[in-house]
């Protein structure tokens, strides 16, 4: 029997899957494992019930990787789950910001009931009129999962693409059209850009990337799109730049007492990825990967451990034992199996920056001691037995 907790509404369409040996339980205090949307966990102290968190959806700035990476806690996310929402809000967003739509809709609202609304309107509209984005420059900056769906509809919206991700994966990277102009410096996509989006996650290096300087590198009347997260932009250099009309619009979803209500400003309640598709696609992975963890030890994108997959266990035992990456360590797991005459009958290691994960197969029943006796072992962090 496994227990888990929701920190945040998590779909149904997601948590049906786990089997009826599973439980819901409102207490950390009895849960194996977590899930997570976007609540903040860093004030959270992490019971050592607790063997992994599954963030439903991408951005984890809101889990504290490293504490749990300390105390043997695995953190996956679901990546690429809630692109495709994200996307189309993306697109909304550039359409609202070409041409004065939220205000034209506003007028309406007020004027409603008024007999002579249909004329006044075609008085007022010219107040609304913009741009179409057809022929216009978009800078898409980072290429993962959204930013190469971004880039690729607005291709097909007759947007010229601009793209720059200096860590793009091979696997993105096939995700891209190849008319997307490949820019290797952000000072081309604010020379060159119309329309600039961000879809990087917030690290210490992406933090404030967006400044006074960047922005002064931009085109004036540059329209800037953050889905992404509030803490890239320096939001004082930007209110500056919104001032003087530098940057027409700032389209956001991210609610932030500075920006919100400001002129130019639109803001969007965090609902990129607030669609039913995308709901049900990262509970549905976040169920799955924490599943595949439990029962088999396996990890699948991860954000703080290795990813290490053994497949499905057999009849006998699996040894999993999360550690530092440093020598000698599978020496002395397997030296301790070989004392008491256990055979191992598979074995794997992988290492990511700090940390590692050695998964070992068994061929005879563990014996009553072997978690504990592991435990011992110096830069052990946590070992499990899957029976
Ligand atoms: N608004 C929403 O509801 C919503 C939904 C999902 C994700 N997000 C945010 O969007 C971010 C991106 O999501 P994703 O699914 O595309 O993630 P992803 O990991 O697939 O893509 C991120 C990309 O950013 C690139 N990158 C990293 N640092 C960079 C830098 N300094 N300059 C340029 N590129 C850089 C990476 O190489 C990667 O290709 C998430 O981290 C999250 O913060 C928001
Ligand atoms: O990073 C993400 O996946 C998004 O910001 C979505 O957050 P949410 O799950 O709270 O809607």
């Amino acid at each position: 029997m496994y227990q888990y907790q929701c920190l945040n509404a998590v779909s149904e369409a997601g948590l049906s899957l786990f089997p009826e040996s599973y439980q819901r339980t409102q207490s950390m205090e009895e849960a194996d494992v977590l899930l997570v949307r976007s609540a903040s966990l860093h004030e959270t102290v992490f019971p050592d019930n607790v063997k992994a968190v599954a963030r439903a959806g991408a951005g984890v700035n809101n889990i504290p990787l490293k504490t749990c990476a300390e105390k043997g806690i695995v953190v996956f996310n679901t990546p690429g789950a809630n692109a495709n929402g994200v996307k189309e809000l993306v697109i909304a967003g550039l359409l609202l910001a070409s041409r004065d739509i939220i205000g034209g809709i506003e007028w309406v609202k007020a004027h409603a009931g008024e007999e002579q609304i249909a004329g006044a309107a075609e008085k007022e509209k010219k107040r609304f009129a913009g741009q179409e984005i057809e022929g216009k420059k978009l800078g898409v900056i980072g290429l993962g999962a959204i930013g190469a769906l971004v880039a690729n509809a607005a291709l097909h919206l007759g947007m010229e693409v601009y793209g720059y991700d200096p860590y793009l994966s091979v696997d993105s990277a096939w995700n891209l059209s190849r008319h997307i102009h490949h820019v290797r410096d952000l000072e081309e996509i604010c020379r060159e850009c119309d329309y600039i989006t961000l879809h990087v996650p917030v690290v210490d290096d992406t933090k404030g990337m967006i400044h006074r300087e960047t922005l002064s590198q931009m085109k004036d009347g540059v329209i800037l799109l953050n889905f992404a997260r509030d803490l890239l932009v320096k939001e004082e250099d930007l209110l500056e730049a919104l001032t003087t009309g530098h940057v027409r619009s700032y389209v956001t979803d991210f609610p932030t007492k500075k920006l919100s209500g400001k002129e130019r400003v639109i803001v969007i309640p965090h609902l990129g990825a607030s669609t039913d598709e995308s709901e049900e696609n990262c509970a549905r992975m976040a169920v799955r990967q924490l599943q595949d963890y439990l029962e088999n030890g396996n990890i699948v994108n991860s954000v703080n451990y290795p990813n290490c997959n053994m497949g499905k266990k057999g009849k006998n035992p699996r040894l999993t034992v999360l550690h530092y990456n440093v020598p000698n360590m599978i020496g002395q797991f397997t030296m301790l199996l070989a004392k008491r005459g256990v055979n191992i009958a598979d074995l794997t290691n992988k290492s990511r920056g700090r940390y590692a994960y050695t998964m070992i197969d068994m061929d005879e029943t563990a014996f009553p001691e072997l978690e504990k006796e592991l435990l011992r072992i110096e830069n052990v962090l946590k070992v499990r037995l899957i029976l």
